[in-house]
């Protein structure tokens, strides 16, 4: 069974436009489309599809209209009843594969908030293989929420916790890197940049492994480098590999980060080693970025061509 917990879910409204946006005019959509989002959300909903156990823990008040779209989502979730309302979230993409997106801050959370989301991914965590721990954090939550909860579930369950994903950035991430010692971080190219203080904007491959070793494996077990259309990289303690991506037709690059979490999380549930965990992370991924919106995908979607991975040095 695998948990996950978006502490700042999202309802994604996606407007499509028949061609590039262009800043400062009006321009006619040619549709649009709402989906149950927030990262944890997404890794919980390809897990789901793949007919994996899975339990999304998430704050949400009485009477949110996000509920609607969580039942489309057709999820098991654990809900937080909390005061505020979920944000919306607005991205607008192009027959190109050009996606803007514009985030807010979320619903402020108060202290009894938080400590009753903590508690419920505690109690939800219970036998557990696997806790996804996704998105930004909403203000009140503080910038050490996650290792709060990390600590929580690793005190309760002993031995018998379960390995924990995190996905984040900023100060949430560092704190997690500092004090936390998750098991798998999932950074992109500017998240391991900001976290290590470099850039990778340009570095090759074994350059960008090289980075990560900063952080894994004394600080994170491992790290899946998302590079969107360049692929990824998983570094951990036995060697690090590169993937490239298959081709596939972009349409909305939202969730494809979250996808390939929930692919290599499948893949390291059903026992399967480094270079196979690497290549259905990309392969998700890839999936993700070929459907509109915010859709995450069931294995028929997922790309036939070829995902060569390299071991690197
Ligand atoms: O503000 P955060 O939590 O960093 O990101 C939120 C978000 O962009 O992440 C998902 C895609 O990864 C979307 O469903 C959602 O709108």
């Amino acid at each position: 069974m695998i948990v996950t917990l978006t502490a700042n879910p999202s309802l994604d409204r996606t407007v499509m436009l028949p061609a590039a946006l262009q800043v400062g005019d009006v321009q006619s959509a040619a549709s649009a489309r709402e989906d149950a989002g927030g990262k944890g959300i997404n890794v919980a909903r390809a897990i789901t599809a793949a007919g994996e156990e899975c339990t999304a823990v998430l704050p949400l008040a009485i009477g949110d209209p996000f509920a609607a779209a969580l039942r489309e989502a057709a999820l098991h979730t654990h809900r937080v009843a909390v005061a505020g309302h979920v944000r919306a979230n607005l991205a607008i993409t192009d027959p190109a594969g050009v996606t803007t997106k514009l985030n807010l801050p979320g619903a402020e959370l108060s202290a009894d908030e938080v400590g009753a989301v903590i508690d419920a991914v505690v109690a939800a965590s219970a036998g557990a293989r696997w806790l996804v721990l996704a998105g930004s954090l909403p203000p009140g939550a503080g910038d050490d929420f996650y290792v709060r909860a990390m600590r929580a579930v690793r005190t309760a369950h002993g031995d018998a916790a379960p390995l924990i994903a995190v996905d984040t950035s900023g100060p949430a991430l560092t704190a997690v890197v500092a004090d936390g010692r998750p098991d798998l971080i999932k950074p992109n190219d500017d998240e391991l940049s900001e976290l290590a203080g470099t850039t990778i904007e340009h570095a090759d491959a074994g350059a960008i492994a090289d980075i990560a070793r900063s952080i894994v494996p004394a600080r994170a077990g491992a790290a899946l480098v998302t590079l969107g259309a360049r692929g990824a990289l998983l570094v951990e303690g036995g060697g690090a590999w590169a993937a490239s991506p298959p081709p596939i037709q972009v349409v909305s690059t939202v969730g494809a980060g979250d996808s390939s979490l929930a692919g290599y999380v499948l893949a390291a549930t059903r026992g399967a080693g480094p270079d196979e965990r690497l290549r259905l992370a990309v392969r998700y991924g890839a999936a993700a970025a070929s459907l509109p919106g915010t859709q995450a995908p069931a294995p028929a979607d997922l790309p036939t061509g070829d995902v060569p991975v390299t071991r690197l040095a």
